[in-house]
């Protein structure tokens, strides 16, 4: 992340869970309750760090309650929408529901939602479409697979997968967008990516952010990198210059893992 000559992130970091299809409802809430209060302990700046969880579906409404009745500060969002607003699409969830439930943000285009559902990047396109006219902030994903990485392709690849996606998107509408960039290598397979290639792929995406919507909003878009991620490696990836946070997959569903993730700032100190 950058830092200003206060001390001061000029992005505000961004620590997201992305539980994937673990955790049941009651699950879930055990997991809030526990990260909200390993946080306190920790006595954790919401406004130095955001923390995000993004639980399944059917857990969203235990956790909009859980936030609302213990005024929790952290934020929660869905892995997925419909590019639809309502009608005759079985198994769909539209983003007005997503909005009514209090999510702040929404995954468009994870991997595996790519991967497992053919989603292409003209459906991405649709479905950012859909969470902004529900008004739910997209959490935009992007990244490679092996073969191209091997290929030498992946910034060439990622910024393509990431101009197609954006197809659609205003200027006025991306001052409302995070990206993550996940090779998909390095997903659940704890291989990560090096804090060097986040930064060159951060860097790359900010530049395509600044040739597509100015420079303004580039600088100020929030970039995730993705991938392995665990509390004895963030910090080391957060210190890169591009990389405004990170989404975390696996260890975000373990309390005290994923708390000592968002206290990257301690380990900076002490690194
Ligand atoms: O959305 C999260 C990413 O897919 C990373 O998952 P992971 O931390 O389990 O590798």
């Amino acid at each position: 992340m950058t830092i200003s000559q206060n001390g001061a992130f000029v992005r505000q970091p961004l620590i997201a869970g992305n539980w994937k299809m673990n955790m049941d409802h009651v699950q879930g809430i055990t997991l809030v309750q526990k990260l909200a209060w390993t946080l306190k302990d920790h006595e954790h700046d919401y406004d130095r760090a955001e923390v995000a969880v993004f639980p399944p579906f059917t857990d969203i409404r235990g956790v909009q309650t859980l936030t609302l009745g213990d005024k929790l500060d952290l934020v929660y969002g869905a892995q997925d929408l419909s590019a639809h607003d309502s009608g005759a699409y079985t198994g769909e969830i539209s983003g007005q529901f997503l909005k009514k439930l209090g999510c702040t943000y929404v995954l468009v285009g994870h991997s595996e939602r790519r991967e497992y559902h053919n989603e292409t990047n003209e459906v991405i396109a649709s479905k950012l479409a859909a969470a902004y006219r529900h008004e739910v902030t997209p959490v935009l994903c992007v990244g490679e697979g092996l073969e191209v990485r091997k290929a030498g392709e992946h910034v060439a690849f990622t910024l393509e997968q990431l101009n197609e996606s954006l197809a659609g998107v205003s200027a006025e509408q991306a001052e409302n967008l995070v990206i993550a960039y996940e090779p998909v290598w390095a997903i659940g397979t704890g291989e990560v990516a090096g804090p060097a290639d986040a930064q060159e792929l951060c860097a790359a995406i900010r530049g395509a952010l600044a040739e597509r919507f100015g420079e303004d909003i580039a600088q100020k878009t929030r970039l995730l990198y993705g991938g392995s991620v665990k509390a004895s490696n963030a910090a080391a990836i957060m210190r890169e210059r591009d990389v405004d946070g990170v989404l975390v997959g696996g260890a975000s569903l373990d309390a005290e893992e994923f708390a000592n993730i968002v206290r990257f700032e301690h380990h900076l100190v002490t690194d």
